[in-house]
């Protein structure tokens, strides 16, 4: 069996291994780590840049973040490292000395920030939307709401993936020799293949392989286990409430509630109101007055454009024409900040950050928005939570509270910035039928406690028994308004008879 015995001193010389393992771990290891987390390094920084322009309304960052990625990501790795090492050879030897290793780690990380840009644009694209609202409600700029929200989760999400790239870049690493680095600089294929030469078979190769296997196959594993975290986080509902653990969780807070402390609920009046998604008008000379203090409800057919009034009224769209009075002031002219501050929102998937436990959701916009010390942020949060009965699961992140709890929350976060008006967006048709009613009860008793809220809602129980005034919209207008007992015992339109025929 003599070729069993030349495959064996081909690869599996012990003597030739042992000889280059020191050098192996001293040199190579060290080199190839320190080359791969360098270029990573760079990349990950090239990568945010790019990335943000890429996401960026502006042609002038979008289109270089574009051309850079598909240069970047179209050539082979060894042109670019042998385009970067030697074409930049001088000015290398200006910045960094003889040594084309600085080089080696800037082509890496060159390309790997091609890579990386796609990895974080696509993760901060596939971060719901709603998470971009619920910032904006909360009064943070769109600056804000990108650092302190939306990029945090967008690169959670893409944690596995940025593990996978610099898996790559431990392997990429091998290219970099081209550059001819020295003795010393070699990293561990490098020394595999020199080795390999001197002793006139594959077993330093082999063990080079077995290096790369031993720092690339744990990291696989990395991945797939925070993968997997990822995915049960996610899906985890560990809440397992019922409906009658709800509203027993809010007549526990009402004790909690000093039912004296009222709000100072702001007036809303809404002057000729039109709007337009592009051609599409969705507003047509709407016209609303909301006392302070008031409940209003607004029904009427899906489409008929009822969560774009509520989003006209906090400025989330901007209008085309009319004026809506805050407290008698145009909102127009006010910063959309500012405005945002005084009318609060709550829209129907939570939009809770999922990062966050429930203190931190209510907590993020006083610390951040209103400057509170971190103390007093606090404080305030508690007992906001407190008061919609979710005192106890102060330290839960949305993905262990049920539909109910998490809305529950999302009022607290409305009610925390001490808002004259909260608009409340559909906010239980995400909700299983049983976890309606807590949620409800907490509306109608806020309404009691004389905060202006203005409803969007398919609860037509609810509007008729908590609303001071209902209003039906269909096609972009206002069809009716008046008070519940008008609008669903005496409709006078026969568009609302149908409505009203069809829901209730
Ligand atoms: N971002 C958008 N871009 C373009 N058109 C939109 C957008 N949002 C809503 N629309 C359109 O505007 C119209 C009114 O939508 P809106 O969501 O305000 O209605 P709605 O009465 O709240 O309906 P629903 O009860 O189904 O939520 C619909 O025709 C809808 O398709």
């Amino acid at each position: 069996m003599d070729w069993i015995e030349n495959l064996r001193r081909s690869f599996l010389d012990w003597d030739a291994m042992g000889e280059v393992l020191p050098m192996m771990i001293a040199v190579g290891l060290k080199n190839t780590l320190i080359l791969a987390f360098a270029s990573t390094v760079l990349g990950v920084a090239i990568g945010m840049a790019l990335a943000l322009c890429g996401i960026s309304r502006s042609p002038w960052l979008r289109i270089p973040a574009r051309i850079y990625t598909d240069v970047f990501r179209g050539l082979p790795a060894i042109v670019t490292i042998l385009l970067i090492g030697q074409g930049l050879a001088r000015a290398g030897r200006e910045l960094f000395g003889p040594s084309p290793y600085p080089l080696g780690i800037l082509a890496l990380g060159l390309i790997a920030g091609a890579y990386i840009g796609e990895i974080f644009r696509s993760g901060i694209q596939s971060v719901d939307r709603g998470q971009l609202d619920a910032c904006r409600a909360l009064s943070m700029s769109y600056g804000q709401a990108m650092r302190l929200i939306i990029v945090p989760q967008g690169i959670r999400r893409v944690l596995p993936a940025l593990v996978n790239q610099f898996i790559g870049n431990v392997k990429d690493s091998s290219l970099v020799y081209f550059l001819g680095l020295l003795a010393s600089e070699r990293e561990i294929f490098r020394i595999g293949q020199d080795q390999a030469v001197v002793t006139g078979n594959l077993s330093p190769l082999l063990l080079a392989g077995v290096f790369y296997l031993l720092v690339t196959v744990p990291l696989t594993h990395l991945v797939n286990l925070i993968d997997n975290r990822l995915r049960v986080g996610r899906s985890t509902t560990g809440a397992g409430t019922s409906g009658l653990v709800e509203v027993g969780e809010l007549k526990g807070a009402a004790a909690s509630v000093d039912a004296d402390t009222r709000f100072n609920g702001g007036s809303l009046a809404v002057r000729g109101l039109s709007m337009a998604y592009g051609e599409h008008e969705v507003l047509k000379d709407v016209d609303l007055t909301v006392r302070p203090g008031s409940v209003t409800c607004v029904i009427g057919p899906s489409g008929s454009g009822k969560s774009t009034l509520l989003r006209c009224l906090n400025r989330l769209v901007e209008v085309k024409g009319g004026d809506i009075l805050l407290d008698g002031d145009s909102i127009l002219g006010m910063k959309p900040e500012k405005l945002r501050r005084r009318i609060g929102m709550v829209f129907q998937q939570f939009n809770l950050f999922p990062d966050h436990t429930a203190l931190e959701n209510v907590a993020l916009s006083l610390t951040r928005i209103k400057r509170m010390n971190k103390d007093a942020a606090d404080r305030v949060a508690k007992a906001r939570l407190a008061e919609v009965g979710l005192a106890g699961r102060q330290h839960h992140r949305p993905s262990r509270l049920s539909g109910g709890q998490q809305q529950r929350v999302a009022i607290a976060r409305a009610l925390a910035m001490e808002p004259e008006v909260i608009l409340f967006d559909e906010v239980t048709s995400a909700l299983d039928p049983e976890l309606v009613k807590g949620v409800l009860t907490l509306m109608a008793d806020l309404g009691r406690r004389g905060m202006t809220m203005v409803i969007v809602t398919h609860e037509m129980g609810f509007a008729r028994r908590v609303a001071d005034q209902v209003v039906f919209m269909d096609e972009g207008r206002v069809v009716e308004a008046g008070s519940p007992e008008a609008i669903f015992d005496r409709p006078q339109s026969e568009r609302l008879k149908r409505f009203l025929a069809e829901v209730l």
